[in-house]
C-alpha cells in the first residue's frame, strides 16, 4: 500500500502509510487508537481507504469488480465477530465457506479440517451459544482459515483463549505462514516474539518500526528501561525513539494509553 490515509471524521487514524506484506506470519503491534484496526479492515476491504492505494493478492482494493476476487483468498477475523448463536459450529463455517465462494463439493472436508485445526472437532455439532469465549474465538479463527486463505487477517486473535490455547494457536499461525501472508493485530508482545518474523509498530496512525521479531528483541536487550522481556522493552524503546524522546517517561505513560491524532 502506498499513501494509504483512513479518515474517521475527524480523526486521521492512518496518516499516508506506506507498507508491503509478504509471506510469512507479521506481528501488527501499537498502543490503544494506534490505527492497527483501521488498517486491518481496509486490507479486509470492509472499510475503504481515505486515500492512497491498497494492492491486494494482485488486485486493486478500490476497485468493486476485484473484491470478490479478493474475499474468495482472504480470511479476516474481525475484533468482534458476528455469529448465528443457533447455527452449529458445522454450519456457521460452512456458510462462511458458502459466502466465500467455495467450491460446493469442498465444502464439508473443508470445515472439517478447519475446525480440527483449532481443536473444537468434539464439539462441531454443538450450537456456537453453548461454548465458552475461548471457544467462540476458535470458531471464529475457524471460518477465517477454512478457504485456506493466502492472506489471513486476524484482529486480536488471542482474546479470551487461555495459555494453552495461545501455545497452539501460535503453531497454527506458523503453520499458515508458511505459504500464506498473515497479518496479526495484538496488544501481546508475547504472541508476537512467538509466532511471527516480521513486525510493524504502529503509532498514532504512523509507522513507527518494521524490523524482524529478533531485531526489536535486540532493540530491547540494548534498552535500560524496565520492561518484563526484552521485546517488551524492545517495543517501548521503538516507540520511544520515534517519538523523539529518550528521557519522557511522562509522555510515554500518557501515549502508551493511546491518541488518535486529531485534525
Ligand atoms: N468509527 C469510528 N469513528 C470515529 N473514530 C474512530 C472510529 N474507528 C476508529 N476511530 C478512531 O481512529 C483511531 C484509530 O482507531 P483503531 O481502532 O484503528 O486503533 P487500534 O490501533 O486498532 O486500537 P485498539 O488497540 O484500541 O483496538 C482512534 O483514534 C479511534 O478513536
Amino acid at each position: 500500500m502506498t499513501g494509504l490515509t483512513v479518515r474517521h471524521r475527524r480523526t486521521v487514524a492512518l496518516d499516508a502509510v506506506d507498507l508491503d506484506f509478504g509471506t510469512g506470519v507479521h506481528g501488527l503491534l501499537g498502543p490503544n487508537g494506534a490505527g492497527k484496526t483501521s488498517l486491518i479492515r481496509v486490507l479486509a476491504t470492509v472499510a475503504p481507504a481515505s486515500g492512497g492505494r491498497v494492492e491486494l493478492l494482485g488486485h486493486d482494493a478500490s476497485a468493486h469488480r476485484d473484491r470478490p476476487l479478493i474475499r474468495r483468498r482472504l480470511g479476516y477475523l474481525p475484533q468482534e465477530f458476528g455469529y448465528y448463536p443457533g447455527f452449529t459450529v458445522r454450519e456457521f463455517v460452512s456458510y462462511m465457506a458458502w459466502l466465500k465462494e467455495m467450491p460446493a463439493p469442498s465444502v464439508a472436508d473443508a470445515v472439517e479440517s478447519a475446525v480440527d485445526r483449532v481443536g473444537l472437532m468434539d464439539r462441531i455439532d454443538a450450537k456456537v451459544k453453548t461454548l465458552s469465549g475461548g471457544m467462540v474465538r476458535r470458531v471464529g479463527i475457524a471460518q477465517a482459515i477454512v478457504n485456506e486463505p493466502e492472506l489471513l487477517l486476524l484482529d486480536e486473535p488471542t482474546a479470551g483463549l487461555d495459555p494453552e490455547q495461545r501455545v497452539e494457536f501460535r503453531a497454527l499461525l506458523r503453520d499458515v505462514g508458511r505459504t500464506s501472508t498473515v497479518i496479526v493485530s495484538t496488544h501481546l508482545v508475547e504472541d508476537v516474539a512467538a509466532a511471527c518474523e516480521q513486525v510493524t509498530l504502529i503509532e498514532s496512525g504512523r509507522v513507527a518500526y518494521r524490523g524482524t521479531t529478533a531485531e526489536l528483541t535486540r532493540l530491547g536487550e540494548a534498552s535500560p528501561d524496565e520492561g518484563a522481556s526484552p521485546i517488551e522493552r524492545g517495543y517501548t524503546a521503538a516507540l520511544r525513539s520515534h517519538r523523539g524522546t529518550t528521557t519522557g517517561r511522562d509522555q510515554r505513560t500518557r501515549s502508551s494509553w493511546g491518541t488518535g491524532a486529531q485534525r
